[in-house]
């Protein structure tokens, strides 16, 4: 198949089959303007999505990518995550070539969003898919007539086998914060990031690309702009805390998300952002 676009229901909410060349394919759902799923040409899931989400826009859909704006977990007033994860975006470009697909999605604010925070703001997502990598892009406009400041990320769930089983590499010589440890401010000095019980961390200023290793299954994974990358996974009693992951899916999943967490941005009145993820199956 050609690369090409199609709407269709996902769960019953409208999203986009991203159709990539060589058979890779992903899907976006205007719900959150949310990647739900990545699939290589060899057929792989390469994103974890639970059995159990839900997708009526109560609560955020758990897995994919979410988009967290303006605000990172509970770093301030707004909920969690800010608010863009349960509203519904716009589809406003969608273009084919050979080698590629591409979509982009928006939002703006409204009353509801001015409700929570004031300012004025534009999103736009963007995801390409080529054969064997998916590129997102986050653009934040600034629309009104005063600065503010935003944290933000791509909340990224990586689909593992075993995460017991996965080795990180790329962190070594950071700083990052373990909100596992009353927010303690930590050097990483292992070569590779081993999982091994509860992880919650926020490395701050990556300057290098991570790698993914799975046994024979490898992720290249690379930001811009986003200054910081946060590494997620509840392990036992707080994933069976999650009324909508099953209790055994900390195993199946890592989340590795481009971020800006701790380094707070600034964006001037008429002024636009830009954060990148990009992820490769090597
Ligand atoms: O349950 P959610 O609101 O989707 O948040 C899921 C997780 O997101 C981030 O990775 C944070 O660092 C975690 O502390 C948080 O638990």
């Amino acid at each position: 198949m050609k690369p090409c676009i199609e709407d269709f229901e996902f769960h019953g909410i409208p999203a986009l089959r991203v159709n990539g060349p060589q058979g890779s394919s992903a899907v976006v759902s205007r719900l959150g303007g949310q990647v739900l799923s990545w699939t290589t040409p060899d057929g792989r899931e390469r994103l974890y999505l639970s059995e159990r989400a839900v997708y009526d826009g109560s609560s955020a859909i758990r897995g994919g990518i979410p988009v967290c704006f303006p605000q990172f977990a509970e770093r301030g007033d707004l909920p969690k995550h800010g608010f863009v994860r349960t509203r519904e975006w716009e589809v406003s470009a969608r273009r084919s070539g050979d080698d590629y697909a591409l979509v982009t999605l928006e939002i703006g604010d409204d009353a509801e969003t001015h409700a929570l925070w004031p300012h004025r703001f534009r999103l736009e997502l963007t995801l390409m898919i080529e054969a064997d990598r998916i590129d997102l892009e986050l653009c934040v406009a600034n629309t009104g007539e005063l600065p503010f400041e935003f944290t933000a990320a791509l909340h990224t769930y990586l689909r593992v086998v075993q995460v017991e089983d996965v080795a990180v590499e790329g962190l070594y010589g950071h700083d990052y914060r373990d909100a596992t440890d009353g927010n303690k401010v930590v050097r990483d000095s292992g070569t590779e990031l081993l999982i091994e019980g509860e992880t919650d961390r926020v490395y701050r200023h990556v300057r290098r690309p991570q790698m993914l290793r799975a046994g024979n299954l490898s992720l290249g994974i690379q930001q811009q702009g986003f200054p910081d990358t946060v590494v997620w996974n509840p392990w036992v009693e707080k994933c069976a805390a999650l009324a909508d992951m099953p209790d055994d899916d900390w195993r199946h999943m890592l989340c590795i998300e481009a971020a800006a967490a701790d380094v707070v941005q600034e964006l001037g009145a008429g002024d636009e952002w830009y954060g990148r993820q990009t992820l490769v199956a090597l």
